[in-house]
């Protein structure tokens, strides 16, 4: 299948004096992307256009690999979810599936519409009829499904399971989704890139997690739900300094602590759930400003004075922070002592530059590298590429954990085909296992892989079911450990994992910390978190030749160095583009000889370098 589901060129659509939309060159692949906007934004305009129920005045629209399918090519679900007011919801489904097909009741009973199901679209809540027309999208089984704004009207509490729905549906169907939306958490979760629009155009095109945590712009921040936006020159602290780069910090980065020589007086906060919205004053001035952060563990009066501290490696102020920013390492943190740093950048693929993501050393040094077009890669230990392979499937998206097995076969967490990959050394598949779904043996996006010296593999995931799971080399399923959440033991996105000498290393993401675990899945202990060692993302993890523990933190753009007992032994990088410096970096090899690789994936570039 073609990696491009459209093309649009030179598109105008709308009044000449205020288009709809004005596109000049815009490309959307398979797999699952997401439209954002502000409300009138022109994300229905945009699907509209795509789906083909309006057409632009000018320009070319180009839909690819429509022929080359069986059946619908296309399902839609428009703002008013287009129901036939004659039939009953048993019907809608029916007439579009094909005969004798047993999705229909599965689709009724996945989206809660048994009890409804012979009613006609008048007698439907709005919910109900929004989980009809995402129903009969997916009856009709078709390979690229439109939705606009689709479980909108649906309350929170299920939502969730619907999408968990719509996903195993997309998956068994190798189909794409694009989507718009609203909310940033279901953007997150099920997006593999996103689309920004503003006022008809595209201001913005990528991966979420890049969105959420450096946005370019304080109104691209915003779309990804609550942000600080720290200006070089901001009004609050009255400080200008033209040479600062403005920066986002998420509410997560963010805590609020009482201090009697703060220059900030709380005129009034909310605990809205997450996190706190927490409106200050600057030394009795009149203006007022509102800061997103942790919640408070109690509450505190109006008139107390506080001050905001950034949850990273060094301990700074909001007001210092206005002026220059805070996820480099602080002055008198070790640095990692590493030589000067070398790099290169992967083969391109057509017109695409990929950039790495996932990568490990094999015993004999050479770098296995996972892209993020769906290849993988095997350079030697003299830098030169070997041999580059496909992955089975790579339309809906590309694997992100790989390690290499006692017997020199490669395990590949296929993440969006929520299933673990193993080739042989001739780069054959010799076996897969997994599938979507919540029970044993079955994942949610795994998201990494390593073996223990017995020979188990151990797979993390995330999505809902974040948690790792103990397999057998074979892929028989032993046991599971850990479950959505901020306990001990429990993960937000654990997207690295690592043995090493009977315990097993867990990079828990957006907890921002690394645990420890026992092969049986016991808890042993946070080895460092964002209070102990500033850790911030920490996407990968990898075992160096001491045995100490290196990490690749996304959010900071740096990599480090940390002892098993959670000690920063070096830290090396900070965020940006030049020489020395990460942006969301994804992953991290070590080799016995002490080579460093990192994927610096926002860069494009793979980073080389050698321990001293
Ligand atoms: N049929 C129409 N004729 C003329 N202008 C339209 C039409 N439909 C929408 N617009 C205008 O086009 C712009 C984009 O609207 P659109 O519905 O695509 O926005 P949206 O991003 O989907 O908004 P929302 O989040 O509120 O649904 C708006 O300014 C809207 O007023």
């Amino acid at each position: 299948m073609n990696s491009e589901l459209w093309n649009l060129q030179k598109i105008h659509f709308g009044p000449v004096a205020r288009p709809r939309l004005q596109i000049e060159s815009l490309s959307i692949p398979t797999g699952v992307t997401a439209i954002l906007g502000k409300s009138g934004a022109g994300k229905t305009s945009l699907l509209n256009l795509l789906v083909g129920f309006e057409k632009p005045q000018h320009g070319t629209l180009s839909q690819l690999h429509l022929e080359e399918t069986q059946g619908l090519p296309l399902s839609w679900v428009p703002p008013d979810f287009g129901l036939w007011p004659h039939l009953t919801v048993q019907q809608h489904l029916q007439v579009v599936a094909s005969e004798n097909d047993t999705h229909v009741d599965e689709l009724l009973q996945e989206f809660d519409l048994e009890t409804v199901r012979d009613q006609k679209p008048e007698t439907l809540s709005m919910g109900e009829r929004a989980r009809v027309a995402v129903a009969r999208a997916l009856a009709s089984q078709s390979k690229i499904v439109v939705m606009d704004e689709p479980f909108a009207h649906v309350d929170p509490g299920r939502v969730d399971r619907y999408w968990q729905a719509l996903r195993k549906h997309l998956v068994t169907k190798n189909a794409s989704l694009i989507f718009s939306s609203h909310s940033p958490q279901v953007v997150m979760r099920e997006a593999g890139q996103v689309l920004c629009l503003d006022q008809g155009k595209v201001i913005w095109q990528g991966d979420p997690q890049s969105l959420y945590s450096s946005p370019p712009s304080k109104s691209l921040a915003l779309m990804m739900g609550p942000a600080n936006w720290i200006e070089n020159a901001n009004s609050i602290a009255g400080i200008s300094d033209p040479d600062a780069k403005p920066r986002c910090l998420r509410p997560e980065q963010v805590a609020l602590e009482e201090s009697e020589t703060a220059n900030f007086t709380i005129e009034e906060s909310w605990f809205v759930g997450s996190h706190q919205e927490t409106e200050v004053s600057l030394n009795g001035q009149q203006k007022t400003e509102t800061f997103y952060h942790r919640p408070l563990t109690k509450p505190l009066p109006k008139g107390t004075k506080v001050a905001f501290r950034v949850v990273t490696s060094c301990i700074l102020f909001i007001s210092l922070l206005m002026l220059n920013g805070c996820r480099e390492s602080s002055g008198d943190e070790p640095r990692l002592r590493v030589g000067k740093p070398d790099q290169f950048l992967l083969p391109a693929e057509g017109a695409m530059l990929p950039a790495a993501r996932g990568m490990t050393f094999s015993p004999e040094e050479d770098l296995l590298i996972l892209d993020n077009v769906g290849r993988v890669l095997r350079y030697d230990s003299a830098g030169k590429l070997v041999i580059k392979w496909w992955m089975p499937d790579y339309d809906i998206g590309r694997p992100e954990g790989v390690c290499v097995m006692q017997n020199g076969h490669i395990a590949i967490a296929d993440t969006h085909y929520h299933r673990v990959v193993i080739f042989d050394n001739q780069c054959n598949v010799v076996r897969m296992f997994g599938e979507s779904g919540h029970a044993e043996g079955q994942f949610i996006y795994s998201s990494a892989v390593t073996q223990d010296a017995d020979g188990f593999l151990y797979v993390a995931e995330y999505g809902g079911n974040d948690r790792v799971q103990k397999f057998t080399a074979e892929g028989e399923f032993v046991l599971m450990f850990g479950a959505v959440g901020t306990e001990e033991g429990e993960f937000q996105r654990p997207s690295g994992l690592v043995w090493h000498d009977g315990v097993i290393y867990v990079a828990d993401a957006i907890n921002n910390r690394i645990q420890a675990f026992s092969p049986n899945g016991k808890f042993l202990r946070v080895v460092a978190d964002a209070n102990s060692t500033g850790l911030y993302y920490p996407y990968d993890i990898a075992i160096g030749p001491d045995g100490s523990l290196f990490v690749p933190e996304y959010g900071a753009g740096r990599i480090s160095q940390i002892s098993i007992e959670g000690e920063v032994i070096g830290r090396y990088g900070q965020e940006g583009r030049g020489e020395g410096q990460f942006w969301t970096p994804w992953g991290i090899a070590v080799s016995q000889s002490g080579k460093i690789t990192v994927a610096d994936t926002g860069n494009r570039r793979v980073v080389e370098l050698q321990m001293k």
